[in-house]
């Protein structure tokens, strides 16, 4: 029996019908939510991103802003700009394309960024609040990932998850917000030793190294879900994910294709937060 496809592209259609509907009753109201993206230097991959989120911005009835600055711009310049967008009432959710350019600290760019405008949930703070089951902001790919074992009917409660990657916007995230909806999880990297004892013995598998195919069907436990976060481009130009897909749909029960997986739910995710954040402005807006 092949695994059933977890469909992102379908998936984010319908979140973002749902989202919509909020984002439409704010407008009414006279808040359109608006989000800005920041981008450094002209790395082509997170130019092409950086387009598609405008256009799924456009399409979500989110007013939306691109503040491009070459790769030699410095780091002052670039959070006078945060910090004009942190007063700007248009703007409901800030996103600093990473990586940045080595001579960036992005620490210091992240920290520039209001707390509550953080619609990538990267500000230390809203990293404390998931941690602490209090999350305002999840960070879009793991809160992607969530969302599409919700909708797939997947229970979480209970299960063992691995999460293999430990990247604070990935990884580890993914790992806490699986243990607050009641998982037991084991986080691995790629030099975790024996590493298939681990993956063997999760009922969610959720990858996210950067290794093209390095899960194969024997680290996988039959039915399993695995869900790949990997996107890496091949020399040949296409696209495969950290899991080989064609051998471990043979064995898992639900799994994630790439591309049209997690990815188009990443994008649609930072919609959700920049609605969210729009109508928290609201909410305190009518409190004063
Ligand atoms: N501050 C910040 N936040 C991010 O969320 C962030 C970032 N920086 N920097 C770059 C990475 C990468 N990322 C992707 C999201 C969606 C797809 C996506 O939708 N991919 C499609 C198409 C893939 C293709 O054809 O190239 C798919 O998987 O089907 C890809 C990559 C978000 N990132």
């Amino acid at each position: 029996m092949s695994a059933t496809i977890m469909d992102g592209n379908a998936l984010a259609r319908e979140v973002r019908a749902e989202w919509k509907v909020r984002a439409e009753r704010l407008t009414e109201n006279g808040v359109q939510p608006g989000l800005a993206v920041v981008i450094v230097g002209d790395n082509p991959a997170s130019s092409i991103y950086v387009r598609n989120k405008a256009k799924a911005c456009g399409d979500t009835g989110i007013y939306s802003e691109i503040h491009a600055f070459p790769e030699k711009a410095s780091q002052d310049e670039v959070i006078q700009r945060i910090q004009e967008l942190n007063r700007n009432p248009r703007i409901h959710g800030i996103l600093v394309q990473l990586p940045l350019p080595r001579h960036f600290e992005s620490g210091k760019i992240i920290a520039s960024i209001a707390v509550e405008k953080d619609a990538d949930g990267f500000h230390l703070y809203n990293v404390g609040a998931l941690v602490t089951g209090n999350t305002v902001f999840p960070p879009c790919t793991p809160y992607g990932v969530m969302k599409m074992l919700e909708k797939c009917g997947i229970p979480v409660e209970g299960k063992h998850a691995v999460v293999v990657g430990r990247s604070n916007i990935v990884g580890k995230p993914m790992a806490f917000m699986l243990l607050q909806h009641g998982a037991t999880v084991t986080i691995c990297t790629s030099k975790t030793l024996e590493l298939a004892e681990h993956t063997k013995r999760a009922d969610i598998l959720v990858v996210a190294v950067g290794k093209p195919r390095m899960i194969t069907a024997d680290m996988v436990k039959p039915g399993a879900t695995v869900i790949d976060v990997g996107i890496n481009r091949l020399p040949d130009g296409k696209i495969a994910g950290d899991v080989d897909f064609e051998m471990v749909k043979e064995k898992a029960g639900h799994i994630t294709p790439v591309p049209g997986g997690v990815g188009p739910m990443t994008i649609t995710m930072l919609l959700c937060n920049t609605i969210e954040a729009a109508e928290r402005a609201q909410t305190a807006q009518a409190r004063v």
